[in-house]
């Protein structure tokens, strides 16, 4: 962690092509709750010049809820999800029409798009979300993506929307992650207390052991732990993340060493693993004997019925299970080839006697190594603190 020194240009962000910005309640909307229609157009300016240079922009806009707070006489954010869900209703449509008209005073079009964490999850959703988004990008449009709160409920759903613009950078497969907040970076505890100082770089969870993330500020959701989350989350596929505030978004676009700066990681795993690590959870469990997880984990190989010891929760062929070790630690995920109920019968059995005496069909894996993906259970834990 550096804090507070001269941080050095970041190449990686003014040579990045596409690049998806998200910005903020509280960067877009007025206290009074309703659209903050010059911060707005400032930032419709920016990004018009960035695409004007040749830059594909995917801009996630949040707001919705603290947009339709004032014309719905409402004083401040609702706790109950049913008038959240109402007020984003009305803010929502406030906020694409503000977009479109800013926007064209650039000749350019927007697209609306509104995703939820169910989408995000599945396979063929997550696909068309991706078909969209590239077709957009061909258009020349710039995609105003958001999650669609009318229909997500308190169980499955973002709230933030710091995680889905770290979901889009993969879905895109975007070169840089812009995340702009009222405050203009990443501090070592919360700036409204004194003696919180400015981290310019991240390049691990080592170097967020020390510091204390805090809630949100008046209308925004998740505060910073959901902007380092979606920092570990946009880094892991190799994207790199630059914090900061609206002021400071045309600074950081071209690389200039504003707000913090998460480094990303050399390796781009594939689109497939992403999905299964980030955007799915697991629908039950495999228990694992200790020889099957350093397989799994170390050497990657395929899990094989011999080293499950024990099924947890009812899934079908197909889905989505987290696989455990046997003190229950998270250690991979993968889509398993078998019902839960299958399970019990194959488990501590080698392929070769299931092959024997079940049949051909019992040899494959309980879940091949191209559909699983190891999960890093300690940095997760360092990332969130
Ligand atoms: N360590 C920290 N560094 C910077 N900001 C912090 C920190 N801890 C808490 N915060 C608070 O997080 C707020 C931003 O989060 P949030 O309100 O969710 O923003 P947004 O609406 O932009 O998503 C800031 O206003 C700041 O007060
Ligand atoms: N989808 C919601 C996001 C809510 C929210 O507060 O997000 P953020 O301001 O990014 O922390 C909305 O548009 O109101």
């Amino acid at each position: 962690m550096i804090i507070e020194e001269a941080a050095a240009f970041r190449t990686e962000i003014a040579g990045a092509r596409r690049v998806v910005v998200k910005a903020g309640s509280s960067s877009l909307t007025t206290p009074q709750g309703t659209i903050d229609a010059d911060r707005i157009d400032a930032l419709v300016d920016v990004l018009a010049m960035q695409k004007a240079a040749g830059r594909e922009i995917v801009f996630v806009s949040s707001g919705a809820i603290a947009a339709g707070l004032g014309p719905l006489g409402l004083t401040r954010r609702p706790s109950d999800l049913a008038t959240q869900q109402a007020a984003a209703s009305v803010g929502q449509g406030l906020l694409v029409a503000r977009y479109t008209s800013s926007f064209a005073r650039y000749g350019i079009r927007v697209g609306q798009v509104l995703l939820t964490a169910d989408d995000m999850m599945r396979r063929a959703h997550h696909r068309n979300a991706q078909r969209t988004l590239e077709q957009l990008l061909a258009l020349g449009v710039v995609p105003i993506v958001n999650e669609n709160d009318t229909v997500a409920t308190d169980e499955i759903r973002f709230g933030d929307n710091d995680r889905l613009a770290a979901l889009v950078s993969h879905i895109v497969r975007a070169e840089a992650l812009i995340l702009l907040s009222d405050v203009d970076a990443l501090y070592t505890g919360d700036p409204r207390e004194p003696g919180a100082r400015r981290i310019t770089d991240v390049r691990g969870p080592q170097d967020l052991a020390d510091v204390k993330l805090g809630g949100s500020g008046r209308v925004g959701t998740g505060g910073m732990v959901t902007k380092v989350e979606a920092a570990r989350i946009a880094g892991g596929a190799s994207v790199p993340v630059v914090l900061t505030n609206a002021a400071s978004a045309a600074a950081a676009l071209s690389g200039e060493p504003v707000g913090t700066y998460f480094h990303p990681e050399a390796h781009r795993p594939s689109t497939r693993h992403l999905w299964l690590a980030h955007a799915t959870v697991g629908h039950g469990r495999l228990v694992l004997d200790p020889g099957a997880v350093d397989a799994v984990v170390r050497r990657r190989k395929s899990l094989l019925p011999a080293g499950v010891t024990g099924v947890q929760g009812d899934f079908t062929a197909g889905d989505p299970v987290d696989v455990v070790d046997e003190n229950g630690r998270v250690v991979a995920r993968g889509l398993v080839n078998y019902d839960a109920g299958e399970i019990p019968s194959l488990m501590g059995r080698s392929t070769r006697w299931l092959a024997r005496e079940m049949g051909p069909e019992y040899e494959r894996e309980i879940i091949h190594r191209d559909d699983l993906v190891v999960l890093d259970r300690e940095s997760d834990r360092e990332g969130a603190r």
